[in-house]
């Protein structure tokens, strides 16, 4: 992939938007903890400055060293981003006298500048802020304000140094993204190419370069972005990768059976492994979420190196992970995010295992991934179906793992999706399925008393996993599956429904 916009950030949570609304103008962008030694400056076109949770004032904020980029590349600044340059370049932040979130509007700009090309005076623009830039360093000139903050926009004299204390990337700044184009485009001179057929067509041009003649295993799930990365590398590579599918005895109800079939069709070189039994049993009597998923991710590991040294002469093992995946799992060395749950897929692979790591899709967010699928004629059914964590019904079982728990969730999930598609609401849902909980509650059935188990029904709405709201289902559609539930599953004589949002909840359980 050609380097194009380098994004530090500095721990804002808008650094994914920016990104978003860069790659909505059709540029490629990156994000890397500004700290990181993952990037070098001189691969890129244009940088922009994330916003953060610290004051510049701070002992302890972050303090990037911008010798490398400043005056060399176009540079945008960013709420946190503006206020470190105008700190950092004797200019002066302090704590404003009102604190500063939501709606504000320009009330100066300078109309000549071609950072506000089509902008006009009185556009809105969203504030997030508690400190401000109260003066500017001597060589900046100030190129707008909103009515309670004068140095709102600022270019450095002689350069193409941009600094805003607004935040362009949020949707309630009606010209952000114009200002964005504006900045990219009219400034940097970069050229809006980036679209999904020119990411098939660089991405498969570069894993032929990279793979060669080697022999690459790949982990394929059913879901979406396995599917997209297999048939990435099946262009490029052909018969020499070989996709695994492994039944971790984790999986929807009847799953491996209809994922196979389905991939029947679609000319990639498709293995299907049953490692039911192997995982049920390495996962007995554990109970702990961190826990479960470790073993998951282990065994999922050892069942691909088996299979590679079946085939023999693997250099690579390939996945369908993608950007949010790395984001959330990995709190990039000394980054400014926080680790939230081990996905089995993140992290890198034991000693013992000689392969290397391939995985085309690690920059791309879900919908883009889509995007990129669709572009290379992949089946819209497979496309639109709903994410599927990889540990599976694992972690949403709650507590210790059973075959007899499997079985029981499997029966409720598929009542509950089914449902929703013979309903028409599949489309409608980012994401859906249930949890067994680790609960006994008593109820009534034939005059009978039950203390049977208690599930959870959950559907959400996001548009990259990243944050999500609980969908409002219609009532008679919850009613109707609940009494399917109760009267089909045995052991099952309660449903509830989830009605928490991410954050603070997460969408699964564990
Ligand atoms: N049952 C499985 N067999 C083989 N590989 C798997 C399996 N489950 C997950 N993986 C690997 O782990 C990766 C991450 O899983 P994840 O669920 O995030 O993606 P996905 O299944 O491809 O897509 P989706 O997010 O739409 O479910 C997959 O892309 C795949 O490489
Ligand atoms: O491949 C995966 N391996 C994992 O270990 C994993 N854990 C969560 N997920 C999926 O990620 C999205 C966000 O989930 P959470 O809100 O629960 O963190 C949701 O779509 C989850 O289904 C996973 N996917
Ligand atoms: N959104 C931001 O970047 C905020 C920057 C800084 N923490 C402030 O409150 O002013
Ligand atoms: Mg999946």
């Amino acid at each position: 992939m050609q380097h194009q916009v380098l994004i530090l950030d500095f721990g804002s949570q808008y650094t994914q938007l920016i990104a978003r609304r860069v790659r909505e103008l059709n540029i490629f962008c990156e994000i890397f903890p500004y700290n990181s030694k993952s990037f070098k400056v001189e691969d890129y076109k244009a940088v922009i400055l994330s916003g953060s949770p610290f004051s510049v004032r701070a002992e302890d904020a972050p303090h990037p060293d911008l010798s490398a980029i400043k005056g060399k590349l176009p540079l945008l600044g960013v709420c946190y981003g503006a206020q470190f340059m105008a700190h950092n370049f004797g200019g002066k932040v302090g704590a404003s006298n009102t604190r500063e979130y939501g709606r504000a509007n320009l009330s100066y700009i300078k109309k000549d500048d071609l950072f506000f090309e089509n902008v006009s005076e009185g556009s809105q623009v969203w504030m997030s802020h508690s400190d401000t830039i109260v003066n500017l360093p001597s060589n900046f000139e100030l190129i707008g304000s909103t009515h309670d903050v004068k140095n709102a926009a600022f270019k450095i004299k002689g350069e193409a140094t941009y600094g805003i204390q607004f935040h362009p990337e949020v949707y309630h700044s009606k010209d952000g993204l114009t200002i964005l184009k504006n900045f990219l485009v009219n400034i940097a001179g970069l050229q809006q190419t980036w679209t999904p057929d020119s990411f098939v067509e660089t991405t498969v041009a570069e894993l032929k370069e990279k793979l060669g003649n080697d022999k690459v295993v790949l982990g394929l799930s059913g879901g979406v972005d396995s599917t997209v990365a297999a048939t990435l590398i099946s262009k490029a590579i052909g018969k020499n990768l070989y996709c695994i599918f492994v039944n971790n005895g984790l999986l929807r109800k009847n799953e491996f059976e209809n994922v196979l079939e389905q991939y029947k069709h679609m000319g990639l070189n498709v293995k299907g492994v049953d490692a039911s039994a192997r995982f049920l049993k390495e996962l007995a009597g554990e109970s702990d979420p961190e826990g479960k998923r470790k073993i998951i991710g282990r065994v999922f590991i050892e069942v691909f190196d088996d299979e590679a040294h079946r085939i023999q002469d693997v250099s690579w093992l390939a996945q369908g992970t993608i950007y949010p995946d790395v984001i959330e799992s990995v709190s990039a060395t000394g980054g400014p995010s926080a680790t939230i749950k081990s996905h089995h897929n993140v992290g890198g692979l034991p000693d013992f295992m000689k392969l290397k790591i391939v995985e085309p899709l690690n920059t791309l967010f879900k919908d883009e991934v889509r995007r990129v699928g669709r572009s290379m004629g992949i089946d819209d059914e497979l496309l639109g179906r709903h994410p599927f964590p990889g540990p599976g019904l694992g972690i949403r079982i709650l507590g210790d793992i059973t075959a007899e728990k499997v079985r029981m969730l499997q029966e409720v999930d598929h009542i509950f999706v089914q449902g929703l598609k013979d309903d028409g609401l599949y489309d409608s849902v980012w994401q859906a399925g249930a949890m067994l909980l680790p609960v006994n509650s008593v109820g009534v059935m034939g005059d009978e008393r039950t203390y049977e188990k208690a599930v959870v029904l959950r559907a959400v709405e996001s548009t990259d996993g990243m944050t999500a709201d609980w969908v409002n289902l219609p009532y008679e559609f919850l009613q109707k599956t609940s009494n399917k539930i109760i009267n089909g599953v045995k052991g099952v004589n309660r449903v509830v429904y989830d009605i928490s949002s991410k954050p603070p909840a997460t969408i699964e359980w564990e």
